[in-house]
């Protein structure tokens, strides 16, 4: 550790010859000393030798004094361990004796010379021997200079450390038996105490062969405090199966993502989840990931967003089809449900297991065909689809958690991702079960209490801590998605951001895509018209003089549907007790006008209430509003008399007859759009 955070806090070793001598003396220093005590050993040998030369008394003085230091030697090294205090009482008698046979007779007398040439070095080497095995033996723990002390991991080692610029990543392995990976997690803000660093510089990358082993990982500097702005696309042209480039890491490497599945590595597509608090920079995360999916060839992209494309106007072009919030995206989405099973239909009878670029182009190839006598087929391609839900609370409260839950996973197999960002990361906006179907995660800065919501925990774990940064640092994410190598989950990254000057490029990306990018295929354009009807007409071409690219057909005024709309096969409460069928009132003087083209004032007997019903949901139809409810017939009720309860009451005979279909939500039904040759709607259509 202390290497470790030599390494930090210096980033740059030594250089030339000066520093490669100064690492070997560092290295040589803690094994000198046994070698300099032989040496002196020797000099004190040849000093008392000239001084006692044949003295009798001498002789007597050295031999008492060389048992007692043997002796003392023994005695005082009682706190040590026997093998030390045996190693200890071997050199020092050995020593005295060598010391008082050299005085006596003289340092070169017979054999004394030879003993000291042979034992010199050899105690020696076996001190330089036993510094060495504490030091490789758990040794390091103390020359951690006591951090590993400091964070209560004391008996955890650190064994090799690697330098690279900016990041030093080192082993650690814990004690056996005591400590696990998730005592160095929980120590990893104390690490970043203790180096006096921010949370986020430091994490730890459990093996996942081992519960004690890991690689700990140091950023010391903040490389993502520079803002770097948007300068395009990284890759116009190529497929969406390439890598998607959304910013950079802390190390500088790009932040990439891809969509798509891919079977070598396999895996399936994803869906991605777009997470922050307010401020966190979802916006720019947005539009950095639109424009990488914009710019590929074989992709097309519905979008919905509630704040009328504030950010994404420039994209409109592109759009495969756009629409706001409310009704017009519950369509969207009953569409997008819709065009599901028919494209995984058409992927299997093509046999592709899942969606590849190979798909995307017209089938040639005799191993993709669909004909039964295996001759290439020439169908048109399909090409991959992102469905973007922006601020997606709603739309999923409108799909509910088991539809979402089952679309998302059919959804993988169809070549179809789904990207849906929420306004406050946290499990009131989305259920548990809804999260889990999103493998894939872009999480921006949030509330430190949103954090388990963003991020799984094996990746806090690790370190991440998108709640440190909350809106403080715009841009900064943690990316979690299939593709990705586990041990970056846990690395910041920072996305591109985006300037007004980033206007006019944004609006030329688009202009390519309505120029070269994919239109939608004939399976899914005929599966989203059958729900949508008028509201999906397809990306128009862009010399076609059609309405603007990507704006939805108009819907008749609507009033805004309350979330707690508890209509459908119920009655109103304020409905309740109406017979549907009771005579209506006579009309009231001053009435509104009729909507729907209808006459006032003449109460229409039953059938004809019934027919003018029916011609209200075509009506509605025609006007591109797929999805109605008691709410939606507020001024047909007045105008022609009739109760919600009583409309309530032909919803559901609608219903049942195969005209409307449920929608996730009670109250509202989705029209079944009409044959384009007017045959009457199948019941199976829905
Ligand atoms: N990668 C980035 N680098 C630098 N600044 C950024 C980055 N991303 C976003 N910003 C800036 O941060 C601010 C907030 O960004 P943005 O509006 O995208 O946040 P948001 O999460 O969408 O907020 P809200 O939910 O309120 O719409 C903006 O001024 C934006 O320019």
């Amino acid at each position: 550790m202390q290497q470790l955070a030599q390494m930090v806090n210096t980033r740059e070793g030594g250089s030339g010859a000066s520093g490669v001598g100064n690492y070997l003396l560092n290295r040589a220093k803690p094994h000198l000393p046994p070698w300099l005590g032989a040496a002196g050993v020797g000099a004190a040998g040849w000093l008392g030798n000239m001084r006692w030369e044949g003295s009798p008394g001498a002789a007597v003085g050295l031999t008492l004094t060389s048992v007692a230091v043997t002796g003392g030697a023994y005695v005082i090294g009682k706190s040590a361990s026997k093998q030390r205090r045996l190693h200890s009482a071997i050199t020092t008698a050995f020593g005295s004796a060598w010391l008082t046979a050299a005085c006596l007779a003289g340092p070169a007398a017979g054999p004394v010379d030879d003993l000291y040439l042979m034992g010199g070095p050899a105690l020696a080497l076996s001190w330089n021997v036993r510094i060495f095995m504490r030091a490789s033996d758990g040794g390091q723990a103390s020359a951690d200079g006591g951090l590993m002390e400091k964070i209560g991991l004391a008996r955890a080692q650190i064994r090799a450390a690697r330098a690279e610029p900016n990041r030093a990543t080192a082993r650690v392995e814990l004690d056996a038996g005591t400590q696990t990976n998730d005592d160095m997690a929980s120590a990893l803000p104390r690490i970043a105490s203790a180096l006096d660093l921010p949370a986020s510089a430091v994490r730890y990358q459990p093996d996942p062969d081992s519960a004690r082993r890991g690689d700990l990982v140091i950023v010391p500097e903040d490389m993502l405090a520079e803002t770097v702005e948007w300068e395009g696309p990284s890759n116009l042209g190529g497929s969406i199966a390439d890598p998607l480039v959304i910013g950079r890491y802390d190390d500088g490497s790009p932040l990439l993502l891809w969509l798509p599945g891919d079977e070598k590595q396999g895996r399936n597509s994803t869906h991605v989840l777009i997470a922050g608090g307010t401020g966190s920079g979802k916006g720019d995360a947005a539009l950095n990931l639109q424009t990488e999916i914009l710019s590929r060839r074989d992709v097309t992209m519905v979008f919905s967003d509630p704040k009328s494309f504030q950010d994404f106007r420039p994209l409109l072009p592109g759009y495969d089809w756009a629409v706001e919030g409310g009704t017009p995206s519950e369509v969207m989405v009953a569409a997008v449900q819709a065009a599901v099973p028919a494209r995984t239909r058409w992927l299997g009878q093509h046999r592709y297991r899942q969606w590849v670029p190979e798909a995307a182009r017209e089938q040639r190839d005799p191993k993709h065909s669909c004909r039964p006598d295996g001759t290439a087929c020439g169908c048109p391609g399909m090409p991959f689809m992102v469905a973007w839900f922006e601020e997606a609370a709603n739309t999923l409260r409108f799909m509910g958690d088991d539809a979402f839950t089952g679309i998302a996973q059919e959804a993988r197999s169809a070549g179809v991702s789904l990207v849906i960002s929420l306004q406050r990361p946290s499990y009131d906006q989305m259920s548990t079960s809804t999260r889990s179907s999103m493998p894939s995660v872009i999480a921006l800065g949030c509330h430190p209490d949103d954090e388990g919501f963003s991020l799984p925990d094996e990746v806090l774990a690790a370190g991440a801590h998108p709640g440190a940064w909350r809106n403080r640092k715009p841009g900064y994410c943690y990316v979690v998605s299939p593709g990705i190598d586990e041990d970056r989950y846990a690395s910041p990254g920072r996305t591109w951001r985006f300037t007004p000057g980033a206007v006019e490029t944004m609006e030329l990306l688009a202009l390519w895509a309505q120029r070269h990018g994919a239109a939608a295929d004939p399976i899914t354009a005929q599966a989203l018209k059958s729900v949508a009807g008028a509201a999906y007409a397809g990306r128009p071409a862009p010399d076609t003089g059609a309405s603007e690219p990507g704006t939805p057909v108009p819907a008749p005024a609507v009033p805004e549907t309350d979330a707690d709309d508890e209509g459908g096969l119920e009655v109103d409460p304020e409905d309740e007790g109406i017979d549907p069928e009771q005579e209506l009132p006579a009309p009231q003087q001053g009435d509104d006008a009729p909507i729907f083209g209808q006459e006032a004032g003449r109460k229409p007997t039953p059938a004809e209430a019934r027919r003018l019903f029916a011609q209200a949901l075509d009506e509605f139809e025609a006007a591109g509003q797929m999805v109605v409810g008691p709410k939606d017939f507020y001024d047909w009720c007045a105008a022609h008399q009739l109760s919600r309860a009583w409309v309530s009451e032909r919803l559901k005979e609608a219903y049942l007859d195969g005209r409307l279909a449920e929608t996730g939500k009670t109250g509202r039904w989705r029209i079944i759009p009409r044959p384009e040759d007017g045959s009457p709607v199948a019941l199976t259509a829905a």
